[in-house]
């Protein structure tokens, strides 16, 4: 049977923790199925550890429709949310519709936005067109260069209630998601508390709906330091599909992510 943001939404609703990994292939795409990840998210982190980029800011829209294509292939039931890539939507909610269509039509059930109060209009806008939206708050990849690098949001005070009145305002204007990357777990607690749609967390603690990984992170196979919100899950298995399973039954049962992976 095809999952489905409605199914999501209950299953959720139910308090079942969901688990999300990122994927970027066909291959990978039918692994994760059969292993019982519940959203594949085609992310723009493609651009770090398959394009060799610094950044997210150098993916282009053609790009996740070509990864977004290679993942709907690969998965028959998956439901699948693709990022659109820096660039493609902030201009205004008609450039997100069309770069948002542009992914939806190669394969993706939903597509993915950063930023918050600004992106209420644009959220808006693409979900009363027929366009389920994931808003993304906290930790803004593709805001690097006005963040100053990849640090925790959320943690004053003012930040705090800020982000929590930004995904108050999302919700409200039709996200059907919120993901919330690198803030403290009290924070994304209190905004899981609040909201009717499902949150996913990245570093956000585990009171989220949902967690998701970067697929090579779980792998272990990212170069360079592992951050504090990621958990190698090859060590201890003997496969990649082992190593996934190991992550879905981690995620199911809340014992991932540990304090030791939470700010
Ligand atoms: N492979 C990969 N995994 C990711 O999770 C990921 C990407 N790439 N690319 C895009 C962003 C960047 N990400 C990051 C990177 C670092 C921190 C982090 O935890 N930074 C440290 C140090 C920050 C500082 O210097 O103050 C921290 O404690 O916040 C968080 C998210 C998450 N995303
Ligand atoms: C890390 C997740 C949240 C993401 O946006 C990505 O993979 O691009
Ligand atoms: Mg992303």
């Amino acid at each position: 049977m095809k999952t489905t943001l409605t199914t999501l939404q209950q299953r959720a609703a139910q308090g079942e923790k969901l688990a999300v990994l990122t994927c970027y292939d066909a291959t990978f795409a039918t692994l994760l199925e059969a292993a019982g990840v519940d959203i594949l998210l085609v992310g723009d982190s493609l651009g770090m550890v398959l394009q060799g980029q610094h950044s997210t800011l150098p993916v282009s829209l053609h790009d996740m429709a070509y990864h977004t294509a290679a993942v709907a292939r690969g998965a028959t039931h998956s439901f699948i949310i693709a990022d659109l890539p820096f660039g493609s939507y902030q201009a205004s909610p008609a450039q997100a519709l069309r770069s948002a269509a542009a992914l939806m039509a190669a394969g993706a059930h939903c597509v993915k936005l950063e930023g918050g109060a600004v992106m209420v209009e644009t959220v808006a806008f693409l979900s009363a067109r027929g366009i389920p939206v994931c808003a993304h708050l906290g930790l803004l990849p593709q805001s690097v260069n006005a963040l100053g690098g990849y640090k925790v949001q959320g943690k004053t005070d003012s930040a705090a209630q800020q982000l929590l009145a930004d995904a108050q305002a999302l919700e409200q204007a039709g996200a059907c998601m919120v993901l919330m990357e690198a803030v403290p777990a009290a924070l994304a607690k209190a905004v899981t508390g609040t909201l009717h749609v499902p949150t996913i967390g990245i570093g956000a603690g585990p009171d989220c709906s949902a967690q998701v990984l970067v697929l090579h992170d779980m792998l272990g196979i990212t170069p360079g330091k592992r951050t504090r919100f990621v958990k190698n899950f090859m060590e201890g298995a003997d496969s990649i599909q082992a190593a996934v399973n190991a992550y879905v039954q981690a995620v199911k049962s809340g014992q991932f992510p540990a304090p030791e992976h939470c700010f």
